[in-house]
């Protein structure tokens, strides 16, 4: 090799480690900058500061780079110093498996979120003490632990049933009393947090609700297990920044719901994105559920979905059950009968735990 090209790279390599210094020291000097944005809620893209900084640059440039490969180049630092105060922040979110690593339990009477697969069943709406009595009886008897009931109904239309109020939640609470279960009801007002808390175990947020913040800080400040359905056109990531909100209130009881996203398909009610309750699963410690019922909105696809959510992990299968759907005063094409229930069990049955499910 030539001496004097050898005694030049010499001279390379150490401008090399200069401006790896230097890199690193602008990028720990950026990362302060990132952290006080973050802490007063400001974001770091700041495009007026970077078109600052290339006209200097290009001002000052002795070449012999263009000004236009100087700018190119700054660019790149600019982009890496942005993705590493994003970076960041992730790792300082509440919901992250940076924060925590290990899973988060949410143990509600017997069951236990995150311990194992479970299912959650019962009517879209409270209806009746019978009707809550015979389904609680019934699902109780299949070794199901986690009832569902709405007691509050987030209707499309305002002249559609709207729930029993208050007297649905003391039937919900009586039904899953009588069967050793935990009982699980949307909440829909901030004002109504502390009646639901009264009478149910978990608080559910419903896809409606996901970006309510206030309704999020407060079931949040309940110190409730809260289970929070994704939006309907949410991103997975402000489903996850929804339960920061919660988390961030000092409640680590937070259950994410994959209930399915709206798109284009017509044939199914929503499109079950099992994706994103897989990231949910990776990226965050909370349990994760996939609600079978409200994604497909239709029967024939519930055991086959709830098959792919349970081998892909998830903690629990959300299914709508009812002792006559035909009916029922909402969602009568979706929810199971009794005997469709069974047969959805006998489907999925290998899947669950064996203690956790047994034929009546
Ligand atoms: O000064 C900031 O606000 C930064 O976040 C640092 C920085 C930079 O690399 O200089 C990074 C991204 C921004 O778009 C602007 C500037």
């Amino acid at each position: 090799m030539e001496p004097r090209i050898l005694e030049l790279r010499r001279e390379i390599d150490r401008i090399n480690r200069e401006l790896l210094t230097l890199l690193s020291e602008r990028a720990r000097i950026a990362s302060e900058i990132g952290r006080i944005q973050t802490e007063r809620g400001l974001g770091h893209y700041d495009p007026a500061r970077e078109e600052e900084m290339l006209a200097y640059l290009a001002a000052e440039n002795p070449g012999p780079f263009p000004d236009g490969t100087v700018k190119k180049l700054f660019k790149e630092i600019f982009k890496a110093t942005l993705a590493l105060e994003e970076q960041e922040d992730k790792q300082k979110f509440l919901f992250s498996r940076e924060t925590r690593p290990e899973d988060t339990r949410v143990k509600v009477r017997q069951a236990v979120f995150g311990d194992g697969p479970l299912l959650i069943a019962g009517p879209c709406a409270i209806e009746s003490e019978e009707q809550m009595q015979r389904t609680a009886e019934f699902l109780a008897s299949r070794g199901v632990k986690v009832l569902r009931g709405g007691a509050y109904k987030p209707r499309t239309s305002p002249y559609a049933f709207q729930g029993l109020g208050v007297e649905g939640l003391k039937l919900g609470r009586a039904a899953a009393d009588r069967h050793g279960m935990a009982f699980v009801t949307e909440v829909m007002d901030t004002r109504d947090v502390e009646v639901v808390s009264e009478y149910a175990d978990i608080l559910q947020v419903g896809a409606r609700n996901m970006q309510n913040f206030a309704l999020l800080r407060e079931v949040g400040r309940s110190g409730q297990p809260v289970l929070l359905k994704r939006g309907l056109s949410a991103t997975v990531e402000e489903w996850f920044y929804a339960a920061e909100y919660v988390l961030s209130q000092g409640n680590d009881q937070v259950i994410l719901v994959e209930r399915g996203i709206r798109t284009y398909e017509k044939w199914t009610r929503n499109t079950l994105d099992l994706s994103g309750a897989v990231l949910a699963k990776q990226l965050t410690h909370l349990p994760v559920v996939v609600d079978v019922t409200h994604a497909a909105g239709r029967i024939d696809l519930l055991a086959p979905l709830a098959r792919a959510a349970l081998a892909a992990g998830v903690d629990a299968v959300h299914v709508e059950v009812h002792p006559n759907p035909k009916v029922a005063m909402s969602d009568n094409n979706q929810q199971m009968d009794f005997a469709q229930f069974d047969a959805f069990l006998d489907a999925v049955r290998d899947l669950l735990e064996p203690a956790k499910t047994r034929r009546g």
